[in-house]
C-alpha cells in the first residue's frame, strides 16, 4: 500500500528522499491556491522564479508577471499573490503564461524538483489531487511552504485533509507528521476559516490584504484540477 508523509518545511526535505515518489507542493496562503485559480480561469502554463528581476524580465516574452515579497505585489508588476488577481477582470489572464515568485510557494517548489512528478495542492482543488495521486499508486510527500523555513497550521490542515481524502488506500499511520496534521485537520472542524483565525499567516494576510483571500483559500474541491510540473512550467494535468 503507498504511504502519505509530510514534511513540515522546504527546511527539512534534506530528510526525505523523493525519488520515485509524488511531491505535492502547498502553499494554502497563497501561492498554490492563486496557482490553481489562474489554471482554472485559463491561464496556459505558470513559470515560478525565485528572483523577482528574473520573474520581471519575462514581461518581454509576453508574460504575465506577478510577483509578491512579504505579503504586498513587488512593484513593476502584473498580479500580486492573490487569488482574486486571476478572478477579479482587472488584468485579462484567459490565454496567457504567467511568471511568478513569492515568499515561500515558488522555492517549495523549487526544492521538489528530485520528485517523480510535483503537482500542486490547494484546498480548492483538494479531491483532484485525491483522485491524481490515487491514479499513480505511488508513494506521496506533501511539501508544505511553510513560512520563511518554518512550520505553519494552513499548510500542514491541507496534508491533514488529503490524507483523510486517501485512507484507506494509502498507509496514512506510518509517520507521526502524518498523524499530527490529521489530528489537526479534525481539531479544525467543522470551520476551518475560523480555526486558521489564529495562525500567524492571517493574521499577516489581514494586515496585508483583505480577508477574502483567506475566506476563498480555504474553499474545498472548488476546481477539478491539477497542477504538474512538465518541461521546467506548471500546467493543468491532462
Ligand atoms: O503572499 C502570501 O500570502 C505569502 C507571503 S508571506 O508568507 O506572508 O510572506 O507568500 P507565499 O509564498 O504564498 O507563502
Amino acid at each position: 500500500m503507498p504511504t502519505l508523509d509530510i514534511c513540515f518545511s522546504p527546511e527539512l526535505l534534506p530528510l526525505f528522499d523523493l525519488r520515485g515518489r509524488v511531491a505535492v507542493v502547498v502553499d494554502i496562503l497563497r501561492a498554490t491556491s492563486s496557482m490553481v485559480t489562474a489554471l482554472a480561469a485559463g491561464v496556459t502554463h505558470i513559470v515560478p522564479f525565485s528572483e523577482l528581476a528574473a520573474c520581471r524580465l519575462m514581461a518581454a516574452q509576453g508574460y504575465l508577471t506577478a510577483a509578491e515579497r512579504d505579503g504586498v505585489q513587488a512593484a513593476g508588476v502584473d498580479l500580486g499573490n492573490s487569488p482574486f488577481g486571476y478572478l477579479d477582470g482587472g488584468v485579462a489572464v484567459q490565454g496567457r503564461a504567467v511568471a511568478i515568485t513569492t515568499t515561500n510557494g515558488t522555492r517549495a517548489i523549487e526544492l521538489s524538483l528530485a520528485a517523480d512528478a510535483v503537482i500542486l495542492g490547494a484546498f480548492l482543488n483538494l479531491g483532484a489531487v485525491a483522485d491524481f495521486v490515487r491514479r499513480q499508486n505511488k508513494d506521496v510527500v506533501v511539501v508544505c511552504a511553510g513560512w520563511k523555513g518554518n512550520f505553519c497550521l494552513e499548510d500542514t490542515l491541507f496534508g491533514g485533509a488529503l490524507a483523510q481524502r486517501l485512507q484507506p488506500d494509502f498507509d496514512t499511520t506510518g509517520s507521526d507528521a502524518t498523524l499530527a496534521a490529521l489530528d489537526l485537520w479534525h481539531a479544525a472542524q467543522p470551520d476551518v476559516a475560523a480555526y486558521l483565525l489564529k495562525s500567524a499567516h492571517v493574521r499577516r494576510l489581514n494586515n496585508l490584504e483583505s480577508h477574502q483571500d483567506m475566506a476563498f483559500c480555504v474553499k474545498l474541491d472548488a476546481y477539478n484540477l491539477v497542477p504538474i510540473w512538465q518541461q521546467g512550467r506548471l500546467v493543468a494535468a491532462e
